[in-house]
């Protein structure tokens, strides 16, 4: 395969965002209107996934090669004449393997025969996702909690779909909202929270290069709206209030 294999008159790269807009959204976003054309989707084009993921790593391996040629690098050094395929198949099968809907988790659910009916909180999970400008590391914890409106999700269902939604490129905006749109689909109720709090190596590694900071973003709906219900959530996950 040759590295002009994605030519830009291919499919690969001249297909439309695929963020499931309705054709007022993608109106309004051709009218520069982007609020009206919001969308938790990750902005993904409509041939996505035109090809397969073995012809995805060989076409990365090949492209990644070309940088690090440019770059000057000796490729016939036995450490780093494997890292072009390396990369291009962690890219595919593990840090980005979430853009792909076929690797997105099923969801085990069962009854609620014990009429559990108050919160239920995950926290710590653990968040390994990349930051979306510069494909750097964004390493964090994600609490989630919901309250059952009849179903109740087996535990570690919790940590996949926060796994499925980090192995992409991210904003962590944006993560936190598609955890909790999934979550409110999968258990059918409002009453969903997620809080996510993340260090961006992009922040802390290079750039601005502080290394303290860390990043808190939240969503709640239903009854984690109310102040009680959210204030016992963050009893529970011990984060401080004052930093909310
Ligand atoms: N809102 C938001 N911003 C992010 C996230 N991850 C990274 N960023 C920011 O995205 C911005 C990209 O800004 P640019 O000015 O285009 O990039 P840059 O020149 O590399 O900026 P510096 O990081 O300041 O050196 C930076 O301010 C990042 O800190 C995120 O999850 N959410
Ligand atoms: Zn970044």
């Amino acid at each position: 395969m040759k590295l002009n294999g994605t030519s830009s008159n291919t499919p690969l790269l001249n297909g439309k965002h695929h963020n499931g807009s309705s054709v007022d959204a993608v109106l309004a976003e051709e009218m520069g209107d982007a609020h009206a054309a919001a969308s938790l989707e990750t902005p993904l084009r409509d041939d996505a996934f035109d090809l397969d993921d073995d012809l995805k790593i060989d076409l990365i391996e090949e492209h990644f090669r070309e940088i690090m040629q440019i770059m000057g690098l000796d490729l016939t050094d036995d450490s780093l004449k494997g890292t072009p395929r390396r990369v291009a198949k962690m890219y595919i099968k593990e840090a980005f393997s979430g853009l792909n809907p076929a690797n997105k988790p099923g969801t085990t659910l069962f009854d609620n025969k014990y009429q559990y009916n108050q919160m239920l909180v995950e926290k710590d999970i653990t968040v390994h996702t990349y930051c979306e400008h510069h494909f750097v590391p964004i390493i964090g914890k994600a609490h989630v909690a919901y309250i059952s409106s009849g179903k109740v999700i087996g535990l570690s269902k919790l940590n996949r779909i926060v796994q499925y939604f980090s192995k992409r490129p991210q904003v962590q905006e944006r993560l936190t909202m598609q955890i909790a749109d999934e979550l409110k689909k999968a258990l059918d109720t409002e009453d969903v929270a997620v809080i996510i709090d993340a260090k961006h190596l992009c922040v802390s590694t290079r750039g601005v290069n502080d290394t303290a900071s860390s990043t808190i973003t939240s969503a709640y709906s239903g009854k984690f709206e109310e102040e009680a219900t959210r204030q016992e959530l963050l009893r529970y996950i011990s984060v401080s209030t004052a930093t909310i």
